[in-house]
């Protein structure tokens, strides 16, 4: 049997001000930065230990590794970033908050893209100062990788061939790894893991800073999932999560 701990980072400048964030590096606010403390707590407590650790390339993943690793005295493991473990673009939305979006595009609008599994928002122009399409980490991506924009199937299918390609691999050789990522792009690892359905994974949210366990069988597949800490706080987590996305 394999373990594998998913971690959703903690809350953002911009999951503070409720505007979609997306590939836009904005850090950790300090109740990210103390969600990523106690989530670290829960795995110290729980006995849980790491060999190697994958994250994307935005620091409010990274950071919150850091923070994790600093905290358990593990600052040593091997980390490795990509950007296949990135959010979900949100192209020419990444930036606005609730009220631009909805003078900008109509409440119906923003109703049929929240349902929507495979609808992209509006594209980024490759002028617009918002598309990193000279950022030296993104370097190594075709022009056919670098996403302007992304529905929450694309991200789907860029994440899972890195699951497929690197995680799972080390995963199966026996080592202990921990993923620290973002909302969706961990939705594309547990709608792969547990065979969701779109409907259903879009219904999904995953709350911030609380360890996510997974027991995997020899065919890496789930035995059993189940959060870390205590139920009440998971569920206000995961409230939090979902009522930000109704904010005013
Ligand atoms: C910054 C922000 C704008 C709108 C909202 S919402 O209260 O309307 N809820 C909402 C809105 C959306 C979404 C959503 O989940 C949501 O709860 C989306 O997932 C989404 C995906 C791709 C394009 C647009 C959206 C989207 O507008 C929440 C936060």
């Amino acid at each position: 049997m394999y373990t594998l701990v998913l971690l959703r980072h903690g809350q953002s400048t911009w999951n503070m001000e409720n505007r979609f964030t997306g590939w836009t590096d904005v850090d950790l606010t300090p109740l990210g930065i103390q969600e990523a403390e106690e989530g670290a707590r829960l795995l110290a407590d729980g006995g849980y230990d790491f060999d190697v650790c994958y994250t994307s390339v935005l620091k409010r993943a990274i950071r919150t590794l850091d923070i994790v690793l600093d905290s358990m005295d593990r600052m040593w493991l091997p980390v490795i970033k990509h950007w296949r473990l990135n959010e979900r673009h949100y192209g020419a939305l990444q930036g606005l908050n609730k009220a631009e979006m909805r003078e900008k595009y109509g409440e119906d609008q923003v109703f049929a893209w929240r349902r929507s599994y495979d609808t992209p928002p509006p594209a980024l122009e490759p002028d617009d100062e918002r598309h990193p399409g000279h950022d030296r980490r993104y370097a190594d991506l075709t022009d056919d990788e670098m996403p302007r924009c992304e529905s929450l199937k694309d991200t789907v299918a860029r994440a899972v061939p890195y699951w497929e390609k690197e995680i799972a691999p080390a995963v199966a050789s026996g080592r202990r790894v921990l993923v620290s990522a973002h909302g969706n792009s961990l939705r594309a690892l547990v709608k792969y893991l547990d065979n969701m359905g779109d409907e259903e994974i879009s219904q999904l949210n995953i709350p911030t800073g609380v360890p996510l366990i997974y027991k995997l069988d020899a065919k890496l597949k789930p035995i059993e999932s189940f959060y870390l800490g205590n139920p009440d706080e998971i569920a206000a987590r995961a409230k939090a999560v979902a009522e930000q996305a109704t904010q005013k």
